[in-house]
């Protein structure tokens, strides 16, 4: 039975109160190292087992675990094989690999950039606050799923005075990426320098010109905000009236100034007020580095409106990398963005850059009465024979023109002798939008990463 870890235990122990009951009754002390040889003593066999057994269970709980547990699970002689040959479908898993790499490389921006960060990492300068090189974040799989790609190889650079815009769906790796650069995981492979400073080896040092606004408000309910600010800038080294200053100067910028709000439990705060603070937190000690987690998630239009004047404000001296879902605040605040799907970057530009790469087509609405929607159609067919419809409902039409097919003239005059033919009750000519660009580059991008 003392093959049994747990019955060999309880006969140790048992040996042991033996002992110093029997040394307590005869005045000597309890089992000695000398004790151990006695024929009715079983502790030196339990010792032998016990040890035996954690030599065996060791190798067992390492093979289990590879051929069992593991996301990545090993065939189950994987020990007697050498270098495992790959099997065609392996194979084919590398090339796909190999093809989507390949595919990352035409895009001209994403290259470009790569391009940029190799030479500014040759010649490394103050000027360039952000540059990541190949960063990687794979999540291991677990209960026989998959790894997850959360971030897959990227190179991006920002320099001081540039607040770059991350946008991207749900899942795409935007907050992995922001996890990696506030040291809140480490890379899988690759690496970022902050300021010229690595995140692998010397995140304490970049702790102290970083600010974070993370996604989640990350606050102490029993704090006053004006505590919180406190706290944060005697983290960064403010100290009496500087620190005093700026905490005040925070508040206001930030709306959390008047009416006493300052001084109330933020457990008192609604989610809006919670938001404000998280980013007068990350903005407090004047960081030359600022991540944002989507800062304006949740804030009321007129509160948005003031945010966005603080990251104007704020983005003069330093760089600021934001993530958001918004593409007005995009808009309004990035000086470049990218567009993250699936882990990589698949555009790097400002927002007129991008629209004018993606967004080929203007969108022309038309409202008549139905009988003369045949007319319409023909009209549009005169401007350009590659019109797409794309909506239509009861005498309203909406056309996709291809940009380069019609001059904006030609469409004013087409609309202005169609309203001499039949009653028009509303017409417009759109030009591609942000969201336009987001969501065909977003779905380019799925649909490429669900065929491979
Ligand atoms: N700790 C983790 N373990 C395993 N997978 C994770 C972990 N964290 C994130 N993931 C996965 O990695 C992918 C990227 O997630 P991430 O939160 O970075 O996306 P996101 O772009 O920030 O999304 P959102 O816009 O919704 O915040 C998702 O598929 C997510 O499920």
């Amino acid at each position: 039975m003392e093959l049994y870890p747990g019955f060999a235990l309880y006969r140790g122990l048992y040996e042991l109160a033996q002992f110093s009951f029997e040394g307590n009754s005869s005045g000597a002390s309890g089992m000695k190292w000398q004790n151990l040889s006695e024929s009715t003593n079983g502790m030196k066999e339990v010792l032998i087992i016990m040890f035996a057994e954690w030599i065996v269970m060791l190798f067992a709980a390492f093979y289990i675990d590879q051929v069992l547990s593991s996301g990545s699970r090993k065939n189950p002689l994987f020990f007697l094989k050498g270098s495992q040959k790959k099997s065609p479908l392996q194979k084919l898993g590398t090339q796909m690999q190999v093809s989507k790499v390949f595919s990352q490389i035409e895009k001209p921006d994403v290259i470009q950039e790569k391009e940029k960060v190799e030479m500014l990492l040759l010649e490394p300068t103050i000027n360039h606050a952000i540059l990541c090189e190949d960063l990687k974040k794979v999540y291991p799989g677990r209960d026989g799923n998959a790894d997850k790609f959360a971030v897959r190889g990227l190179f991006l650079s920002v320099p001081q005075g540039e607040c770059f815009g991350m946008l991207g769906p749900n899942g795409a790796g935007k907050t992995s990426f922001i996890n990696m650069m506030i040291g809140l995981t480490k890379p899988t492979s690759g690496t970022a320098f902050v300021q010229g400073l690595d995140i692998r080896t010397q995140m304490d040092e970049i702790y102290t010109t970083m600010g974070v606004c993370p996604q989640h408000d990350l606050l102490w309910e029993n704090l006053t905000g004006r505590e919180h600010l406190l706290f944060y800038g005697r983290l960064k080294n403010l100290r009496g009236s500087i620190l005093t200053q700026a905490v005040e100067e925070s508040l206001k910028g930030l709306n959390l100034f008047h009416g006493g709000v300052a001084d109330k439990q933020v457990g008192k705060y609604s989610g809006g007020m919670k938001r404000r603070l998280s980013v007068a937190i990350s903005l407090i000690g004047d960081p030359k580095v600022v991540y944002m987690d989507e800062p304006s998630s949740g804030l009321d239009p007129a509160s948005r409106k003031s945010l966005w004047n603080v990251v104007k404000h704020a983005k003069q001296n330093r760089a600021i990398i934001l993530t958001t879902h918004s593409m007005e605040e995009a808009e309004a605040l990035c000086d470049r963005l990218g567009i993250f799907v699936n882990g990589s970057l698949q555009c790097v530009g400002n927002a007129k850059e991008l629209k004018a790469r993606y967004g080929g087509t203007y969108v022309f609405t038309l409202t008549t009465s139905s009988e003369h929607e045949k007319d319409v159609e023909n009209m549009v067919q005169k401007l350009t024979p590659n019109a797409n419809k794309i909506y239509h409902l009861s005498g309203t039409q909406k056309f996709e023109l291809p940009k380069e097919d019609v001059r904006i003239a030609d469409v004013f005059e087409a609309v202005d002798a169609a309203k001499r033919k039949f009653t028009v009750s509303a017409w417009g000519l759109v030009d591609t939008t942000l969201e336009d660009v987001f969501i065909k580059v977003a779905s380019e991008a799925q649909t490429f990463d669900t065929l491979s």
